[in-house]
């Protein structure tokens, strides 16, 4: 038998679909191979097959699928990839037809499926040669990219053309006409230092670079011509860790952004004149985003309802920016960009972004016809036709399929050069609680549930009674802890008025947890 289950093994179609040590992945990728056409079949859309392990260590690596418009798989089929994950070699066959009956799906049906370059190593290529007719293999590219890619095609060009190429055009024509509004600016200023995170982001980058004509110069570093894939890089140990990658020599005061391996998350950051590391994640990127899109709709006198969509982990202090002074709606969904892209949704314009860094913009049908109306119309004036036009060309720079580092990176370095911002200036619209992110193995993570988008855990009984008791001691605190859905892991988050305060409340909620969820080893250290 080709690609045989290892006896016993189960996996779970997570937050962003099969992640784990690449070496228990073969037969995932065979069935998801399977599935891809199936769903294919099902939708009569061509589905995406994404591998890749994302922002997590080289020996790791994943699968995803990707809907017709470009979006994450939808739920019930979720817990059909789980189900034919984990059926035992001898039940494969059975398994299938049990989809294929539910769905009734007709087999009769072509079946079309792009994929990454990554798919072909693996075994679902095997697959695609035996159950899919079309099949398109695009060498290697960004996970969005794979998204827009399956879009477009499933759009029928609308969204755009469905190649590298198309994708490239069309974002840095958009960027070229946003950075006409922005005026004189230096060599300096048009100057970025980006971490590749030694993935995929860097060459296609240096693709849409060479569409730029110049208005932005950028640096890449850790494009992957030595070093590891996200190893001491990349945009999750820059969040995490608080301090800039290795393999980056950056003078105080420049912008500098780090994308994921995968390059569908950016994080900026810049150091001071006396070293100390200032952090640009997706909160405060979500509130740059936010506030130019805002104005720009006064400006052009459009009513359409704008809303910022966050998770537990955004920064209290961006949460409190976004509502009380910017007036923006602000929501709060569980971990997992399918969950903020659905909330997203429900508005004219939603800003989409976890604190990480990876997030988009959605515009409803209805904004992008006004928007489109307005930017034709001859009968306005200069300020308003300015602000159509402006939010004409943000639409294009926008993937609004998914996060997309090279895409939210041109949209904020178009930002920037228009309202003529520096990084610091941008840092100083609101500042960060000091937070910390920890770690605790437990036996079973399952056994920590929680509600409230995952603010406060229901189970194990005491535990969100010990958390409450523990946050009372600091000042301007907040804590919770959630099960991770990509590691296995249970996750702590503090925030509270100084580091030391974080630190201490993120250990002590730690040690909560390793108490009453049933910790592994030993307990956890302080961090001081
Ligand atoms: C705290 C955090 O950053 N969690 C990440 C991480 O999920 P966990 O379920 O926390 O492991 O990976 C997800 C997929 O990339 C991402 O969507 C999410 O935000
Ligand atoms: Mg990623």
């Amino acid at each position: 038998i080709l690609h045989p289950k290892p006896a016993g093994l189960v996996l779970q179609y997570g937050t962003a679909g099969f992640r784990t040590n690449a070496k228990q992945l073969d037969h995932i990728m065979f069935r998801m191979g399977l599935l891809a056409t199936l769903r294919s079949r099902k939708t009569k859309a061509t589905i995406g097959v994404m591998v890749t392990a994302s922002h997590n260590p080289e020996e790791d690596n994943g699968v995803k699928l990707i809907d017709p418009m470009g979006e994450m798989l939808t739920a019930t089929w979720e817990d059909f990839a789980t189900q034919l994950a984990n059926t035992e070699q001898k039940e494969l066959l059975a398994a299938l037809k049990d989809i294929i009956n539910k769905e009734a799906i007709n087999m009769k049906l072509e079946a079309e499926v792009f994929e990454d370059d990554n798919v072909g190593v693996f075994a679902a290529s095997n697959c695609f040669c035996c159950c899919c007719s079309v099949l398109s293999d695009y060498g290697l590219v960004t996970t969005p990219q794979l998204h827009y890619m399956v879009c477009c095609q499933n759009s029928h060009g609308q969204y755009g053309e469905a190649t590298v190429e198309g994708y490239c055009s069309k974002l840095s024509q958009a960027f070229l006409a946003l950075s006409k509004n922005a005026s004189n600016r230096t060599d300096d200023q048009k100057h970025l230092f980006v971490d590749g995170a030694n993935g995929i982001g860097a060459p296609k980058l240096r693709e849409v670079e060479s569409h730029l004509k110049k208005q932005l110069q950028i640096s890449i570093f850790n494009d992957g011509s030595r070093g590891k894939l996200n190893h001491q890089c990349g945009a999750d140990f820059v969040k995490v860790q608080q301090k800039p990658p290795t393999g980056v020599e950056i003078s105080p005061g420049d912008r500098c952004c780090s994308f994921d391996g995968d390059a569908d998350r950016i994080v900026y950051y810049y150091t001071d004149s006396r070293g100390f590391f200032h952090l640009l994640d997706g909160d405060k990127i979500a509130t740059l985003i936010s506030t130019f899109l805002k104005e720009l709709l006064v400006q052009a006198g459009l009513d359409l309802k704008i809303a910022v969509v966050q998770t537990a982990y955004a920064n209290g202090s961006s949460t409190r920016y976004l509502e009380d002074t910017m007036k923006v709606i602000v929501r709060c969904t569980k971990t997992g960009v399918k969950h903020l892209h659905h909330a997203a949704q429900e508005f004219d314009i939603g800003v989409y972004f976890e604190a990480n860094g990876h997030g988009t913009v959605l515009f409803s049908k209805t904004a992008e016809e006004k928007v489109q109306l307005l930017a034709k119309s001859t009968n306005i004036n200069d300020e308003r036709k300015r602000a159509a036009l402006l939010l004409q060309n943000t639409v294009n720079v926008i993937n609004q399929t998914v996060g997309d580092a090279i895409s939210d990176m041109l949209l904020i370095e178009a930002i920037l050069a228009i309202k003529g911002m520096t990084v610091q200036q941008w840092d100083a619209i609101y500042s960060d609680l000091p937070n910390r992110q920890l770690k605790v193995t437990v036996s079973d993570r399952r056994v920590i549930e929680t509600t409230d988008a995952e603010r406060r855990a229901v189970s194990p009984a005491g535990l969100q009674e010990a958390i409450d008791g523990l946050v009372k001691k600091y000042k301007q605190a907040r804590s919770f802890v959630r099960p991770s859905g990509t590691e296995d892991v249970v996750r702590v988050y503090a925030e509270a008025d100084s580091q030391e305060s974080a630190d201490a409340l993120a250990h002590e909620v730690s040690l909560a947890v390793h108490r009453l969820a049933g910790g592994v080893g030993a307990e956890p250290k302080p961090l001081h």
